[in-house]
C-alpha cells in the first residue's frame, strides 16, 4: 500500500480537569489513503471533535502518533505547531471573517503568494465552488450554504495536504445539507483532496465519506464502508446507531439459536401465511409506502417499511415473513 495520507496510531487524548487527566479518546487508530474521505460518526460527546482538534494541532496528544503523508507530526515528546502542518480546516467555530469580503476570506491563507498569483488562485477557487462572481460580497450577504462553500474555498486555497471538516453542514436545512454534501464530495474528488470529517449525522456521513468509523465512548467500534456498516454491523452499539431497525432475540423471530439479531424495516414482508404474527401499533404514510411499528406477541417492537397499497390500521392483526436477505446475527 502507498504511504497513507493520514495515519493515526494508538491515539490517546484527554483533558486535564481540576488537576486530573480525563481520557476521552482511547487507543484510536485509522489510516486514509491519498484522496480518501473518511468520517468519524458518533453521538454528541463521544470524542470525535477532540480527534480533529488534535490532528489540527489544537489539543495535546497524550499518547500515540499522527502522520500526514508519512511525515510524523506528533509522537511522544514531539508536536509540530498547527501553522506548520499544512492542514485545511472547515470547522463550525471557524466561521468566515465578517469584516472581510469573500475574496479576502479566500485569500487568507495565501499571504506567501505574489499579488497576481493570489488573485488568480482566489478566482480559481471561487469558480471551483460555483460562486465565481461573489468576490466582493460580504459573508452576511450570502446564504448559509454559500458561506459554507466559501469556507471550503478558503480551506482548499493553500492546497492543504489534508482537509478536516467538523459537522460542516449542521447549520443548514436538511435539503441543502444533502445537496451540498454531494457537491463537496465531488469537489474533493476533483481536487484529489484527502479529508477527515466528523459528524453525528448518518446522512451526512454516508453522503460524503468512502469509509466511516462509528465511535462510541472514545473508541472506534467499526471502520468500514457505509454499506458494510449498514448490512453487517460489528456489534449492537453500531447496529443501534446506524440506520433504522430493531435488535431482537433470535427466538422472537422464530429463528434458531441464542443471541440477538438486527432486523431492518425493509426485511419485514407482510404475508398472511407468514410465520410471525404481530399487531400494528402505528402506521404512517411517507410516500410511496408506509412506515409501521409492529408489536410481536412476545411484546418486542419491530419497525417495518411497507410498500404502497392498503395498510392495516392500528390494532390490526397481521402476519409477516422475513425477506430473503434476512436479519443479521449480532455478536
Ligand atoms: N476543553 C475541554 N475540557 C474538558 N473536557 C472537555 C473539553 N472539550 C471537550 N471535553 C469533553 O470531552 C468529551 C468529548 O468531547 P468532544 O467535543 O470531542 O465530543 P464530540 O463527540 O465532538 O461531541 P459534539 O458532537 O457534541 O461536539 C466530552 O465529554 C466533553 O465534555
Amino acid at each position: 500500500m502507498s504511504t497513507p495520507a493520514l495515519e493515526l496510531t494508538a491515539l490517546h487524548l484527554g483533558y486535564v480537569v481540576r488537576g486530573e487527566l480525563r481520557t476521552v479518546v482511547r487507543d484510536l487508530s485509522l489510516a486514509l489513503a491519498p484522496g480518501e474521505i473518511g468520517c468519524l460518526l458518533g453521538a454528541s460527546g463521544c470524542g470525535k471533535s477532540t480527534v480533529l482538534r488534535a490532528v489540527a494541532g489544537f489539543e495535546p496528544v497524550r499518547g500515540g502518533t499522527i502522520r500526514v503523508q508519512g511525515e510524523c507530526l506528533v509522537s511522544p515528546g514531539k508536536s509540530i505547531p498547527p501553522e506548520r502542518r499544512r492542514i485545511g480546516l472547515m470547522f463550525q467555530d471557524y466561521a468566515l471573517f465578517p469584516h472581510l469580503d469573500v475574496s479576502a476570506n479566500v485569500a487568507f491563507g495565501l499571504r506567501d503568494l505574489a499579488k497576481e498569483q493570489r488573485r488568480q488562485r482566489v478566482a480559481r477557487m471561487l469558480e471551483l465552488v460555483g460562486l465565481p462572481t461573489s468576490g466582493s460580497a460580504y459573508p452576511h450577504e450570502l446564504s448559509g450554504g454559500q458561506q459554507q462553500r466559501i469556507a471550503l474555498a478558503r480551506a482548499l486555497a493553500p492546497s492543504p495536504r489534508l482537509l478536516l471538516l467538523d459537522e460542516p453542514f449542521s447549520n443548514l436545512d436538511a435539503g441543502t445539507r444533502e445537496h451540498l454534501a454531494g457537491e463537496v464530495r465531488a469537489l474533493l474528488r476533483e481536487t484529489g483532496t484527502t479529508a477527515l470529517m466528523v459528524t453525528h449525522d448518518q446522512g451526512e456521513a454516508f453522503a460524503m465519506a468512502d469509509s466511516v468509523g462509528v465511535m462510541v465512548d472514545g473508541r472506534i467500534r467499526q471502520w468500514d464502508r457505509a454499506e458494510v456498516l449498514y448490512r453487517r454491523p460489528a456489534d449492537r452499539a453500531v447496529a443501534a446507531f446506524v440506520g433504522r431497525g430493531s435488535v431482537l432475540p433470535a427466538a422472537a423471530l422464530k429463528l434458531d439459536g441464542d443471541g440477538f439479531v438486527l432486523l431492518r424495516p425493509e426485511q419485514v414482508v407482510v404475508d398472511p401465511s407468514g410465520p410471525i404474527p404481530a399487531t400494528v401499533v402505528m402506521s404512517r404514510f411517507v410516500g410511496p409506502g408506509h412506515v409501521c411499528r409492529l408489536r410481536l406477541d412476545g411484546g418486542e417492537l419491530v419497525d417495518a417499511d411497507l410498500p404502497a397499497g392498503p395498510v392495516p390500521g392500528p390494532d390490526a392483526r397481521i402476519a409477516f415473513r422475513l425477506a430473503d436477505a434476512g436479519p443479521v446475527r449480532l455478536p
